[in-house]
């Protein structure tokens, strides 16, 4: 009773010197008080402290998503009590700090004290945006002297860690601009969907030496930062993938994503109407992804004729120029140019953001304007062809089940193995009409589904007999194979020039 007595009378006399304090000394001098007494905390403190917030005004900030993500590694070692998380488009969860947790870690030898705090947000100043309720943020402490050692290193290493693990948690993304270059509410052109495909190298019929080629340009573009940098390079590559429909370019590209674990964003050209429209669409891309645009002969076409009407004499160089001297004026107005497909991948603009790979595919590489296609801007021209006795080996592998010992001479499939491997090319049957005729029959014996196929196969160079091209289609195949090969000798050329790595895949053919 006594102990309650004295407390009281302790707490009156606080209060007592407390209101003094407050009617004697005005809120600016507490003000200054504080202030001084932090300043000399400061001077004589070993550490220096770093205030990372959730928000930076209006906008979120960052870096506080990559602390967070970074954290969230050993954060489930070290903590008792965690946040857990799952992101949106994500199939991982992520572990948090709770408010006023801390953790501790280390970087070249220095220690750095991370603390999470979170408090109610005092009272809704305006804003356009809705700001969250509480506030949340990261406090960073480090010795004065690690300072200079290990800022602003530690921090690039924080977001590098953080994008590879955001990249490693989520599930990769589709994107398309169906609402052409116009933005939604987030200021945002690209609409996404999670990206699903299952096809891979392994799956892919094509000759595998063919292949090898393909997947060691594609892990050495990915692993190139530094060989880019140092020769002053944007990080990019730009692959043309050009054949009959059927015969696996989009299935490539499939392939392409899931080995190097990129986004892809499919382009729709057709609904892009101006050069600034595509420019944004560009800017809104991240890194680590493929950029796509399908049928490029189809859309384009429109786009030359303008142009060569704008310019009679224009040759593919003159073409490099918005039509009518502006992009927004005149003949070349609601439209995309050539020029501003050029400045897409190649330009300045084509140089926001890294780690970037263009594809454009084509049925008709004949088509295309030379200066799309010229070396260097396309850096790797890829024929998919119909389908050859290497490429079917994959499919019967993995549709019908067959081994690497079945297609040897020695066993007893031999002979069925020879006749494929006698009639497949002149058949010309592109490994999509191949691919269905093993799906028809996967629940045969593997024997029988691939005499079937045979028989197909048959038929078909019976058909291509009996059926004689008209002049017309002769000329067109004619057209065709000289392109391929003019295709084929300027690279042959280019190889011969140069045998630096550099310059090794520029418009190099496989
Ligand atoms: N090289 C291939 N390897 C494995 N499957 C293939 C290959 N080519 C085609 N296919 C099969 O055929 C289907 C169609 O292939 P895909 O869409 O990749 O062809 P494409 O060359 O892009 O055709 P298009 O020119 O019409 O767009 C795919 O679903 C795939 O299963
Ligand atoms: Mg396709």
């Amino acid at each position: 009773m006594e102990f309650w007595t004295s407390l009281a009378s302790l707490m009156g006399v606080f209060a007592f010197f407390q209101s003094i304090l407050h009617a004697v000394f005005p809120l600016e001098l507490r003000f200054a008080a504080v202030k001084i007494f932090h300043r000399v905390f400061c001077c004589f403190s070993t550490y220096c402290y770093f205030d990372i917030t959730e928000m930076d005004g209006v906008n979120t900030n960052e870096l506080y998503h990559a602390v967070q993500l970074y954290l969230s590694r050993s954060a489930s070692i070290a903590a008792s009590r965690l946040s857990l998380s799952r992101g949106l488009n994500s199939s991982a969860f992520t572990f948090g700090l709770t408010n006023n947790d801390r953790l501790v870690d280390t970087f070249r030898g220095a220690i750095a004290t991370w603390e999470h705090a979170v408090t109610q947000r005092q009272s809704q100043s305006f804003s356009w945006r809705p700001l969250p309720e509480e506030k949340r943020s990261f406090t960073l402490r480090i010795k004065k002297k690690d300072k200079a050692i290990i800022l602003p290193a530690y921090l690039d290493h924080i977001m590098e860690t953080a994008n590879e693990l955001r990249r490693r948690n989520q599930d990769r993304l589709l994107y398309t601009n169906s609402r052409g270059g116009s933005m939604e509410s987030r200021g945002f052109p690209w609409e996404s969907v999670p990206f699903k495909h299952p096809s891979t190298f392994e799956t892919l019929a094509m000759d595998p030496s063919r292949k090898e080629l393909i997947m060691a340009d594609l892990t050495d573009f990915a692993e190139g930062k530094t060989f880019y940098e140092k020769r002053g390079r944007a990080w990019k590559r730009g692959y043309l993938l050009y054949g009959p429909p059927g015969t696996g370019k989009s299935s490539m590209i499939a392939a392409m994503a899931n080995y190097l674990g990129y986004d892809i964003y499919d382009l729709e050209l057709t609904e892009v109407h101006t050069n600034s429209e595509l420019r944004k669409l560009l800017m809104k891309t991240t890194s680590k992804s493929i950029i796509v645009i399908e049928d490029i002969d189809c859309s384009l076409n429109l786009t030359n004729r303008i142009s060569k009407k704008a310019s009679p004499s224009a040759d593919a160089s003159s073409d490099l120029r918005p039509v009518g001297g502006s992009e927004d004026g005149g003949a070349g107005a609601k439209t995309i140019t050539l020029s501003g497909l050029l400045n897409f991948t190649d330009g300045l603009w084509s140089c926001c953001g890294s780690e970037r790979i263009f594809v454009f595919t084509t049925n008709h590489i004949e088509k295309l304007d030379p200066a799309l296609v010229r070396s260097g801007r396309m850096d790797m021209h890829i024929h998919m062809s119909h389908c050859s006795f290497p490429a079917l080996k994959i499919l019967m592998t993995n549709y019908l089940g067959f081994d690497d010992r079945e297609f040897d001479d020695k066993t007893e499939t031999s002979d069925l193995m020879r006749e494929l491997a006698d009639v497949i090319d002149d058949a010309e049957m592109t490994p999509a009409d191949v691919s269905e005729v093993l799906i028809k029959n996967r629940r045969r014996e593997k024997e029988a589904a691939a005499g079937e196929l045979l028989d197909v196969l048959k038929e078909r160079v019976e058909k291509r007999k009996k059926k004689k091209p008209t002049g017309e289609e002769m000329e067109e195949e004619e057209q065709e194979k000289r392109a391929l090969e003019s295709t084929s000798s300027e690279s042959d050329q280019m190889m011969d020039s140069c045998d630096g790595k550099e310059d090794k895949g520029e418009g190099e053919q496989v």
